[in-house]
């Protein structure tokens, strides 16, 4: 497994050579592969990011007819809710996109138990995959207490389930939904996304502090494990 740490002076540069990457890492998947699968992450750092692949150049370079768009975590609220990370991907990224309603799997968050909707969303992605979910590759954002997706510290998912329904996270919304260490890390590809000083603490432990086993530090993907940082958050980096 190769890992990568790449630091750029700012957000918008960090988003643009990740924008760059992913078109790149998308074609050449798809000269071997009939279509590549994502998912996304959630919260306020992905969204210029979003709104980047949504803009020339990289909309009309990107087969958006082959890619499948699947959800690291959501919250538990209605898909139209402020909180919910599916509307945030939809305003900035995939309502601007020609990607085929059919390639774009939300998770389940109405009309059913938390535990059911976890449910759900595994059966789906079983049968998307015909068997384990193997994701080409996902976004990762980073919490100030080292969560990613919601899989938060103290919150130990069973070690079975590729979808876990959290009850009580520390950040509201309290109710989510989360792909399990087990998922992210049959992933080919993870590519964590943190910008802005109010992630220099967390992204210090994370690369100096292995022994705290925060839940950003036990994302293992098969091949790939990138980190994209701007200077802000790398500042209590010595690189
Ligand atoms: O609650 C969440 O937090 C993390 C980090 O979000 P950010 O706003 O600090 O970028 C995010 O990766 C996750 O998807 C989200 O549900």
């Amino acid at each position: 497994m190769n890992r990568e740490r790449r630091i750029f002076p700012d957000p918008e540069t960090a988003c643009e050579a990740l924008a760059q990457d992913f078109v790149t890492t998308v074609a050449r998947a798809l000269e071997k592969a009939a279509r590549f699968t994502v998912a996304l992450a959630g919260g306020v750092t992905p969204a210029r990011f979003y709104r980047l692949l949504a803009q020339a150049p990289y909309r009309e370079r990107l087969a958006w007819e082959r890619l499948h768009v699947f959800f690291g975590d959501e919250r538990f609220v209605p898909p139209d809710h402020p909180d919910s990370n599916y509307r945030m991907a939809r305003e900035t990224l995939l309502d601007h996109v020609p990607i085929p309603a059919a390639n774009v799997h939300p998770m389940p968050t109405q009309g059913l138990t938390l535990p059911a909707a976890a449910q759900r969303y595994e059966t789906h992605l079983l049968e998307c995959f015909a068997g384990p979910p193997q994701l080409d590759w996902v976004l990762l954002g980073l919490g100030e207490d080292g969560h990613t997706a919601s899989l938060f510290p103290g919150f130990e998912p069973p070690p079975e389930v590729w979808v876990a329904a959290v009850a009580s996270a520390p950040k509201p919304p309290p109710q989510r939904l989360t792909l399990t260490y087990r998922t992210f890390n049959q992933a080919r590809q993870a590519v964590f996304l943190a910008t802005g000083p109010g992630k220099a603490e967390i992204v210090a432990r994370v690369f100096t502090r292995p022994e705290l086993n925060l839940p950003a530090q036990r994302i293992v993907p098969r091949e790939q494990l990138s980190w994209y940082l701007d200077e802000a958050a790398s500042a209590h980096l010595s690189t």
